[in-house]
């Protein structure tokens, strides 16, 4: 049977053991190498990629001061168009967010159009899609330090992308660019815009905008809305039916409290000037800290009983429970000072700036509560660069929502806080067709600022203070409407550069869909095992320990040179630093599975430009197991077609089923096979996808024999593959050729493959044996949008999602796509989920087996 020895690097268990499967049978002797190249170059094959656009580097160079943490690298020669530059400008903070397009580099070949047309996607060369895929950016600066924000603006041209007119490409000063900005700042600082970039701002109302960026976030991004109790983040999703009315408060420099009745539909019913402008303008005079964030560190080793008044202080250390208030609740802010003998000088500034933070959140939370009290709200969002991801900031607002109002409203957080204004400005734009962006077109992601050139050894070294886990105090409640105060001492506040972490760039990809067969996309969940922490604990080392072999992988992939040799370093910087954020906050991403956690990697290897870490592995690992392909099917067909489906389905899990009394934890093999043979009469399956996994064996010897039978019974064949390399898995764009290699050695495999427009020359050479074939049914290939060992259905290619229409049988192989994700997903068509759990704790979790075990589980749809 076939000799099957590349293993899932990751998916599969460290440690135990090496090589996790021998040989099985004795087809897989011999033959080594000298097989023909069945893969093409990668490089050159990787034009366009599912997720991001590759950056032309060339010729690039740092702009401006080489010591900024983020220093600007200017592209000149990618194709990237920067387009919609929107602003908020408010009176501590300018928000920013830009929206970067991509050229499609659309040299899309004869594959993907001859796939396209057979999937009807080729409709009158009309798009099936509204607008280019690119990247949505958010940055921040101080308004009072509005000149950086300008030489941003300036260094990366993004005032010169608004506009639609030719004419600045050639290099013409265009006259009249409009850029749409929001908040007081659009007002006050217009005739400087004009000044030094020549650009009229455009102004877009402040709470027309707050509400537009909220519905916004709400409506199109995954998780992130959020609770925060006690120290805990939960995210929350929202039901897109049931999300109006709301209260939105959007703590600023001052505060504003906006009843939200639908898109557009609001009315400001309230605000508060004691905002985030007290707190940081109070807190600055009073402590001398030199930033927000000096201040913000401050409170966190602050006790506020030295300055607060407590209801204690004034009933002698008792509650006064008749009302409800415990000795420790604050009766009076600040109230202590007011009978001691002392000057400011006599107080901690720790102790100040927690008293001056309770203050005002608390304030906030109690103006909020009574606001949704007043309209009979339940749900209050919280927005504005006041709340700072700060885990007490939200718990002391969270508190007194929920004090107040005996636990019948809600506060909710926003990942984006800052940015609902200059997202609602963005969204104003007529043109940029975004409006009718879905949840499923946009993915997110955490990139690490990638130093592209020559600062990668500064960011190793920054790398490593972004590395260092930030522990955040959680807070105590009382009860009763008292709080402790907060219980670390010592800690630091994460680092902006850092904290920008919590919101990763949003990738706009228009090319992906929800997978139609889904049964249930609404109640969908890819991830089998949730990530807990002792989960995430296991991973992370798994994760870590495999870093090193990854990084030589990664660096011998692009030639060992010196600069690869950085770039390795970089990344497991940059990797490290991703684990260790999540160790210590799993939820700083937004709700994490194993699927994100490995796709993060992958995207991390990408943002150091490894194209393909695996690419020579998975060569010699195809090369090997075509060379043995011939004998393997000369011994397929001389079995009877029940020895053979068996062969077949055990070529695929690379087991061996004969003695799968022990080995099988779910066998539904014989469900299957009445199901296959049936298809003799008369009634096969009409189109089968096959989700390939790894290279070499499994595609090889495992999945393309298998499709050879579903197409001997005249079942049409989709192999769906990987759009972005990830670990050792075969891409769409190596696929064909290892189709073509397999084609050489079998008539069936060739006509499909002519049929699918795989093969488009009759290739000379090649015995012809097909003169008594009937017709074909094609056999195709399509990439699945995804650049990860896993898959989430909800967002895969736009290909995959046509092909999927005519679709009646769905063949998931490997631990990534049909353990790690989708056991238990459910389909509107038969399903046969094939993996070997080459995982002990997962075998033990899951099913209470062992490591080696196979599922073989199928699911047909009529039973269901
Ligand atoms: N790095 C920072 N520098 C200054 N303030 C910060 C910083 N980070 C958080 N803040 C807090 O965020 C507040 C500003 O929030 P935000 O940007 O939402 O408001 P704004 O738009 O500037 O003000 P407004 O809407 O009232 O005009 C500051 O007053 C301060 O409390
Ligand atoms: C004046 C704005 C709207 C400017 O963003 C904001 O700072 C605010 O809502 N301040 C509170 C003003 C008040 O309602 O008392
Ligand atoms: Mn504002």
């Amino acid at each position: 049977m076939a000799a099957n020895n590349n293993s899932d690097p990751i998916l599969d268990e460290g440690g135990e053991g090496g090589v996790k499967h021998e040989a099985v049978g004795e087809a897989g002797e011999g033959k080594g190498g000298g097989g023909a190249a069945a893969t093409q170059a990668p490089a050159a094959m990787l034009p366009r990629s599912g997720s991001r656009p590759q950056l032309d580097l060339s010729g690039a160079a740092i702009h401006g001061n080489l010591e900024d943490r983020n220093p600007t690298i200017l592209l000149p020669n990618q194709s990237d168009d920067i387009s919609h530059l929107a602003l908020d400008i408010g009176g501590s903070l300018i928000k920013l967010v830009y929206f970067s397009r991509h050229a499609e580099h659309s040299s899309e070949d004869k594959r993907k159009l001859s796939t396209k047309r057979r999937l009807g996607m080729l409709n009158g060369g009309r798009r099936s899609y509204p607008v280019l895929g690119g990247r949505l950016h958010f940055v921040k600066f101080e308004t009072g330090k509005l000149n950086e924000c300008l030489d941003f603006i300036s260094s990366k041209q993004l005032h010169r992308g608004g506009v639609d007119s030719p004419s600045w490409r050639s290099g013409a000063q265009p006259d009249n660019i409009v850029i749409k900005a929001t908040g007081g700042g659009a007002f006050k600082y217009a005739d400087l815009f004009k000044e030094r970039l020549g650009v009229s701002l455009e102004k877009e109302d402040e709470m027309d905008c707050l509400v537009a960026g909220a519905n916004f976030l709400l409506k199109s991004i995954r998780h992130e809305a959020f609770t925060h109790m006690d120290g805990q983040k939960e995210y929350v999703q929202i039901d897109q039916n049931d999300l109006f009315p709301f209260l939105l408060v959007n703590v600023g420099s001052g505060v504003s409290i906006i009843k939200v009745d639908g898109h557009g539909k609001f009315q400001r019913v309230s605000g508060t000037n004691v905002g985030g402008g007290t707190y940081w303008g109070l807190g600055r005079l009073m402590t001398k800290c030199k930033s927000f964030d000096e201040l913000l560190e401050l409170s966190q080793r602050g006790d506020n009983s030295t300055i607060d008044m407590l209801v204690g202080d004034i009933y002698g250390g008792l509650d006064y429970s008749k009302i409800g208030l415990s000795a420790s609740t604050i009766a009076s802010s600040f109230g202590k000072t007011i009978s001691d003998d002392k000057e400011l000088s006599d107080y901690r500034p720790e102790d100040i700036s927690l008293s001056l933070l309770r203050m005002i959140s608390y304030n906030i939370g109690q103006i909020s509560y009574l606001n949704a009290l007043r309209y009979g709200l339940k749900r209050i969002f919280f927005g504005g660069f006041f709340i700072r991801g700060h885990a007490y900031t939200m718990d002391t607002i969270s508190f007194a929502v929920n004090f107040w109002s005996k636990g019948e409203a809600k506060a909710m957080f926003l990942r984006h806080e800052g940015f609902l204004g200059a997202l609602g400005a963005f969204m104003s734009y007529e043109k940029h067709g975004l409006d009718d962006l879905r949840i499923h077109h946009l993915v997110e992601r955490f990139p690490m600022g990638a130093p592209y050139i020559s600062w990668m050894e500064k960011f190793v070294q920054k790398g490593t203070q972004i590395t260092a886990p930030v522990p955040v105090g959680f807070p105590v409640t009382t009860g009763m409407g008292g709080f402790e105060r907060p219980t670390a001492k010592g800690d630091i506040l994460r680092s902006d550069a850092s904290a920008a972490l919590n919101v990763g760039v949003l990738h706009l990809v228009p090319t992906l869909d929800v997978f139609p067969l889904l049964e249930d996309p609404k109640m969908y969940e890819p991830n089998t095992i949730d990530l807990d922490l002792n989960e995430y604990k296991y991973w992370f080392k798994i994760l870590s320990d495999h870093l090193p072999d990854l990084v030589d992988k990664a660096v011998a992939s692009e030639g060992g040179t010196d600069d690869a040799k950085r770039r390795g370093d970089a990344f497991a910087h940059a990797f490290s630093a991703h684990l260790a954020r999540l160790m210590e906050e799993p939820a700083a991403y937004g709700k994490f599975g194993l699927a994100n956690l490995l796709e993060l990697r992958e995207e991390c290897l990408r943002e150091f430009q490894f194209v393909d870490a695996y690419v020579s592995i998975k060569q010699r690992e195809n090369e090997a197991s075509l060379a043995v392909l011939p004998d393997l099917l000369m011994e397929l067909d001389s079995m009877n077609e029940e020895a053979r489906l068996l062969a077949l389905i055990e070529g695929v899990l690379a087991a061996n089923i004969f003695d799968w009394g022990s080995r099988a934890c779910i066998d539904d093999f014989d469900m299957f096979k009445k199901r296959m043979l049936a298809d003799k009469k008369g009634q096969p399956y009409k189109r089968a996808l096959l989700f390939v996994d790894n290279s070499g064996a499994d595609v090889v010897l495992g999945m393309i024999p298998l499709a050879r039978e579903l197409l001997r019974n005249g079942t049409e064949v989709v192999l769906v593959a990987n759009s972005l390399p990830a670990l050792n898995d075969v891409t769409a764009n190596e696929l064909p050729g290892i189709v073509a290699e397999a084609a050489k050695h079998c008539g069936i495999l060739r006509k499909a493959a002519e049929a699918g427009g795989l093969i488009f020359d009759a290739m000379a050479g090649i015995q012809d044996d097909l003169k008594d074939e009937p017709v074909s049914v094609p056999l195709m290939v399509v990439e699945n949008g995804c650049g990860s060992p896993c898959i989430d259905f909800r967002q895969v290619s736009s290909e995959l999602a046509a092909a999927a229409k005519d679709a009646d049988l769905l063949i998931l192989e490997g631990m990534g796509r049909s353990l790690h994700t989708n056991l238990n997903a459910r389909f509107k068509c038969d399903t046969l989920k094939l993996a070997m759990v080459k995982n002990q704790r997962l075998a033990e979790k899951l099913f209470n087996g062992n490591i080696y075990d196979c599922i073989c589980k199928f699911e047909p749809v009529h039973l269901t």
